[in-house]
């Protein structure tokens, strides 16, 4: 049961330089993709209909055409292969124009080699989310390419069901659950089954922009309107008219985005950063969070009249340890494709006493971690069989035995247990500012036993604790605190997948 799709992203280089084409095409090979090129533009149009790049870089002064019939052509034979403009610094006029008709970005002479990678990487990343079909398992071909979204449990039918119901509703939907459990497919099943899926689907997460950044990814801003605002610049809701933005970590916003957001699902209506213009758009937004809002709202940090707009139509994911026999397809799915990627032919099955090692776990982690742990068990086997040895340790910690064991315990709790030893060494040491100092030590050390407590399962050391799961995740960030290798937390303090 293989769906991945493994073929190399293909990227359509149309230049008259050739020194610019062969810069560019060395630079992209230190990403995992193919490069063809095109000297001009009918060419270039030949391999779009031939080929069907992920990603055309596309010269707005090709000799005697202009970039934008160029652009409008390539949309007319595959309207969601995103396109980034190559302009000279002083034609920014143009590639805003191409901007504003739903180009994925542009990049000016002399090229930014390492920005320019990191933009076709997002390009990539964005034709996937657009044009690899998520099939809901329940109710298709499990054989169809594309990604599948695994579950036929009650609690799956249900999400299947909202998914279902709302997504040909022009309705903006607040979709929640833990990190990892799949909010992103949910996202990208409701743009594919709606009456949008063949305008734009973009994704932002309002959590990876730093604050500053954020409203004028979001809204654009004008040339001044902050300092390094050198040219006008063309935001996600301008961008994506006609289509669907998909807005992930919606609880970590400003309070000025948050008001600027609530207008335009008002309104539809919004101004750049610094300018007067109003401009209306006409998207679909769909959102995410992992954090307590209600709990935000009370604490004065989000606003409720945005809560109570984004939470009319809600779906809610349940985690995985809610979704019963769910979790066994999920292993066979995962085995099934990560053994064909990696290549571990050999590899056949897995063995009943892995099997109920990885039942035991309480995965607070969600899919994601599942989709590494098999992973990882797959690289760690030598036989042909998944045994216990070639799980990670980090799943030992559902053996009670070695919970109880002293290596099970946290490397940095024996000093911070000592909280009068803290002290007293602090003040020796002619502490300045030992209130924060022994606050933040008796956190670390209330946080890091209670988590123990609960297997590192944060629903409940939230209740234990009597604060939100957000808190408690700011506060594992914030501290910097690590946990014995038994321990597994947090899904959000590791680096992304
Ligand atoms: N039911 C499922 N079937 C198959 N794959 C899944 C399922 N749920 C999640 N996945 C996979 O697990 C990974 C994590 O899912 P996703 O990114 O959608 O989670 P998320 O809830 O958006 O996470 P975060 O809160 O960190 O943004 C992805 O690779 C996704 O394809």
């Amino acid at each position: 049961m293989d769906t991945q799709n493994t073929a190399k992203p293909l990227v359509l280089v149309i230049d008259d330089d050739r020194a610019i084409r062969h810069m560019i095409t060395r630079s992209l090979q230190q990403l995992d993709c193919e490069v063809i090129e095109a000297e001009e533009s009918q060419s270039g149009l030949a391999l779009v209909l031939d080929k069907n790049p992920d990603v055309v870089l596309l010269d707005i002064m090709l000799p005697h055409v202009s970039g934008l019939d160029i652009f409008q052509q390539i949309r007319e034979i595959e309207r969601k292969t995103p396109v980034i403009f190559i302009t000279a610094g002083t034609d920014s006029a143009t590639a805003i124009k191409a901007m504003q008709l739903g180009a994925f970005d542009y990049v000016t002479k002399p090229l930014d080699l390492p920005k320019l990678n990191v933009l076709v990487q997002s390009a990539i990343k964005s034709k996937r989310l657009m044009n690899v079909p998520v099939a809901v398992e329940a109710l298709e071909s499990v054989e169809m390419q594309g990604d599948l979204f695994v579950g036929s449990s009650s609690q799956m039918m249900e999400v299947f069901k909202q998914v279902g119901r709302v997504a040909t509703q022009d309705v903006t939907v607040l979709i929640r659950g833990e990190s990892g459990s799949g909010k992103e497919l949910v996202a990208r099943a409701i743009y594919q089954y709606s009456n949008r899926s063949n305008e734009p689907f973009m994704a932002v997460n309002c959590a990876a922009i730093p604050d500053q950044l954020l409203e004028s990814e979001l809204f654009g801003h004008e040339k001044g309107a902050f300092t390094g605002a050198d040219k006008r610049r063309i935001g996600k809701f301008e961008q994506c008219n006609g289509g669907t933005l998909f807005l992930d970590e919606i609880g970590d916003m400003t309070p000025l985005v948050q008001g600027k957001v609530l207008r335009l699902l008002q309104e539809q209506h919004f101004e750049r950063v610094g300018g007067n213009e109003t401009i209306t758009t006409n998207v679909r937004i769909v959102t995410a969070t992992n954090r307590d809002l209600e709990q935000m709202v009370e604490d004065g940090e989000y606003r409720g009249d945005l809560y109570y707009r984004l939470n009319g139509i809600t779906i809610n994911l349940p985690p995985l340890r809610e979704r019963g026999e769910d979790l066994v397809k999920l292993i066979e799915y995962f085995f099934s494709k990560v053994r064909i990627e990696l290549g571990k032919h050999e590899v056949v099955g897995i063995s009943p006493d892995a099997l109920a090692i990885y039942r035991k776990h309480t995965w607070p982690g969600n899919v994601r971690e599942l989709q590494s742990v098999i992973r990882q068990s797959l690289l760690n086997t030598t036989g042909t069989v998944i045994v216990p040895d070639s799980i990670p340790d980090e799943l030992l910690v559902d053996d009670p035995a070695l919970l109880n064991s002293p290596n099970a315990l946290n490397e940095e709790s024996d000093d911070h247990v000592n909280i009068e030893r803290f002290i007293k060494n602090r003040l020796d040491e002619c502490s300045t500012d030992l209130y924060a100092e022994t606050l933040e030590v008796m956190e670390k050390v209330l946080l890091t036993q209670v988590l123990q407590h609960t297997e590192g399962n944060q629903t409940r050391a939230s209740e234990i604790l009597g604060i939100t799961r957000g808190k408690i995740r700011d506060r594992i960030q914030a501290f910097g605190i690590k946990f014995g290798k038994n321990v597994h937390v947090d899904e959000n303090t590791g680096p992304e997948e």
